[in-house]
C-alpha cells in the first residue's frame, strides 16, 4: 500500500519535472529507462541464479578494517569515502578495527551472526582469508559460511576487491575509484556465490582458500617484494624486475583432476554445500590444444591448453608471526575428490609430463592484483581452479612479456609454447626442490606436497 503511494508521487514528479523543464526531459527519461533497464538486468540474474539474493534493509553490516593493510591508510580511506556512502545508504555498520594477526579469525568464530546480515573486510586479501577460515572453524559452519562477506580494498594487492569490480561489467579503475566502486557495489547489496578451495599441507591442518593457489616464480615475487610495500602496487612490478634478474627453475611433479564439459554444462544447477563430483569423467575432458609457433625463438614447442599466469599480492611474513597454516584446523565440507597425499593419485587424473618449472598458479577468481587480470574468464563461482604453469626454458624476455600482457588480461593470447592453462577440479603439487615458497591467498604456507579441491559456491559474496 505505502509502496504503491510512493512509486504514484514518484510518476507525478517525473511527469511534473518533465513538463516544467523539457530540456530536462531526455536526461530524465534516460535516467528512468537506465533504472527500469538494470532492475530487469538483476531480476534476470536473480532467476537464472548467477545471483543469490539482495541484502534485506535496513542492512546491518559487522565492518572489519585492518589499520595497518596496504600503505595504513584504511581507516583514513574508510571516513573519507565509506562512512558517508554507507550512512546515505541506510548501512546499518559496526566499525571494528582489528588489533593483530588472527584477531577477525578469533572474532568471527566468537561471534553472534545471527546480528549480521554481512561481514565486510576493508583490508588486503589477508584479513578475509582469516575470516572465511574463523567462519568455517565454528561448529555451525555450514550456516556461517553462508554469511555474505564483503571487500573493500585497504592493502596493496586488492585482488578480490579489483575481480569484483571485474565481475559487476566496470572498466579498469584506479585505486581510489576501486574503494568507491566496491563501497557503491556493497550498498546495492547483491549476493552471489563465491567457490572456495580447500587444501591440505603435508604436516598442517587442512585451511580453506577463495583466491590462488601459487609456487615458484608468483610465489616468491609475491613475498620478495613484501620489503617494497612502501611503493603500494608498483612493488609488484619492482619485484617482478628483481626475481627476473635471478630467474629460477623449480623441480616437482604436478598432477591435476580436469574439469568436465559435464561439469561446465551443470553450471546453471546450484549446489550449496558440495561439489559436482563425477571421477570418472577425464574421457570428457576437452583434447589438448596444440599451440601455434612463437616467432620467440626463446619458446619450443609443447601441448596443452595455451596460456597463462603471473606474479604477485602481498604478504606480511614475519619469523615471529604464526603462519598461516599453524592454526586450527576448519572443519567445512569433506573432499570426495582427493586421496591422502601418501597414496598413488586415482586413475582420472593427468599426471604433467615436466618435472621443471618457473612457476605454478592456481587461481579462482578474475584477479591476482588490482592490476593482474590472470583468470579473464574466471567467475566467482565457476567451481573450477583456473590452473597455470610454465614450463622451464622460456626466455626472461617472454616472461616479462606474460606478466605486461597479464594487465589487460591479454596472456593468453601471446601463444607462448612454455605457457598451459587448463581448467581442473582438484591439483596435486609435490615440489622436488628442497627450498621454496608456497603461498596461498597471498601468503606464505608451509613448503612441501600439498592438494586442493574447488568446493564450488560454498561461501557468499557480495557482488552488486
Ligand atoms: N592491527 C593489525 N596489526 C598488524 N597486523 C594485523 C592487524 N590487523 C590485522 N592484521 C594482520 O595483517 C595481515 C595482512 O593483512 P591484509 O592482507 O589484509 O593486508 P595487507 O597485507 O596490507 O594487504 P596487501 O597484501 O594487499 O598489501 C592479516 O593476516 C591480519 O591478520
Amino acid at each position: 500500500m505505502s509502496s504503491g503511494v510512493s512509486r504514484q508521487r514518484v510518476e507525478q514528479c517525473f511527469r511534473l519535472a518533465a513538463l516544467q523543464d523539457p530540456r530536462a526531459n531526455l536526461e530524465e527519461a534516460e535516467k528512468w529507462a537506465r533504472a527500469v533497464r538494470e532492475r530487469a538486468a538483476r531480476q534476470q540474474q536473480l532467476r537464472d541464479g548467477v545471483l543469490l539474493s539482495e541484502l534485506s534493509r535496513p542492512c546491518r553490516m559487522m565492518l572489519l578494517v585492518n589499520p595497518q593493510s596496504g600503505k595504513g591508510q584504511a581507516l583514513i580511506l574508510y571516513n573519507n569515502h565509506i562512512q558517508r556512502m554507507f550512512n546515505e545508504a541506510g548501512i546499518i555498520h559496526t566499525l571494528v578495527i582489528t588489533e593483530r594477526q588472527n584477531h577477525a579469525r578469533e572474532l568471527v568464530k566468537e561471534a553472534d551472526l545471527s546480528q549480521w546480515d554481512a561481514l565486510v573486510i576493508m583490508s588486503g586479501d589477508g584479513l578475509l582469508y582469516e575470516v572465511i577460515n574463523g567462519l568455517l572453524e565454528r561448529p555451525d559452519w555450514e550456516e556461517a559460511i553462508r554469511t555474505p562477506l564483503g571487500i573493500l580494498p585497504g592493502g596493496s594487492g586488492n585482488a578480490l576487491a579489483a575481480s569484483v569490480h571485474h565481475y559487476s561489467g566496470a572498466s579498469p579503475v584506479s585505486s581510489e575509484e576501486l574503494l568507491v566502486s566496491c563501497g557503491f557495489l556493497l550498498c546495492k547489496g547483491l549476493v552471489s556465490r563465491m567457490d572456495l578451495v580447500s587444501i591440505h599441507l603435508s604436516s598442517s591442518p587442512r585451511l580453506f582458500s577463495f583466491l590462488s593457489l601459487a609456487w615458484g616464480f608468483v610465489a616468491d615475487v609475491d613475498i620478495e617484494s613484501e620489503k617494497y610495500r612502501h611503493v603500494g602496487a608498483a612493488r609488484f612490478t619492482v619485484g617482478t624486475l628483481v626475481r627476473l634478474a635471478s630467474l629460477r627453475v623449480y623441480k616437482g611433479r604436478l598432477a591435476y583432476l580436469p574439469a568436465t564439459k559435464d561439469h561446465n554444462n551443470q553450471q546453471g544447477l546450484r549446489n550449496n554445500m558440495t561439489v559436482h563430483c563425477n571421477n570418472q569423467a577425464s574421457s570428457l575432458t576437452p583434447p589438448p590444444v596444440l599451440c601455434r609457433p612463437s616467432r620467440d625463438s626463446s619458446c619450443h614447442n609443447t601441448f596443452h591448453n595455451s596460456c597463462h599466469s603471473n606474479n604477485s599480492l602481498k604478504v606480511r611474513r614475519s619469523e615471529s608471526t604464526p603462519s598461516r597454516s599453524a592454526t586450527k584446523a576448519p572443519s567445512g565440507p569433506p573432499d570426495s575428490l582427493l586421496v591422502p597425499l601418501d597414496q598413488p593419485l586415482p586413475a582420472n587424473w593427468v599426471v604433467v609430463p615436466e618435472e621443471d618449472f618457473v612457476l605454478m598458479l592456481a587461481m579462482y577468481q578474475s584477479h591476482l592484483a588490482e592490476d593482474l587480470l590472470a583468470a579473464p574468464d574466471a567467475v566467482s563461482d565457476d567451481g573450477v581452479i583456473h590452473l597455470f604453469y610454465v614450463r622451464a626454458g622460456i626466455s626472461r624476455t617472454a616472461l616479462l612479456r606474460l606478466f605486461l600482457a597479464m594487465e589487460k588480461g591479454a596472456h593468453l593470447a601471446t601463444n607462448c609454447q612454455h605457457l598451459v592453462h587448463t581448467k581442473v577440479r582438484a591439483l596435486r603439487l609435490e615440489p622436488y626442490s628442497p627450498k621454496g615458497i608456497i603461498t596461498v591467498d597471498g601468503e606464505v604456507v608451509e613448503y612441501g606436497p600439498l592438494q586442493a579441491e574447488v568446493h564450488r559456491g560454498l561461501s557468499r559474496l557480495i557482488t552488486g
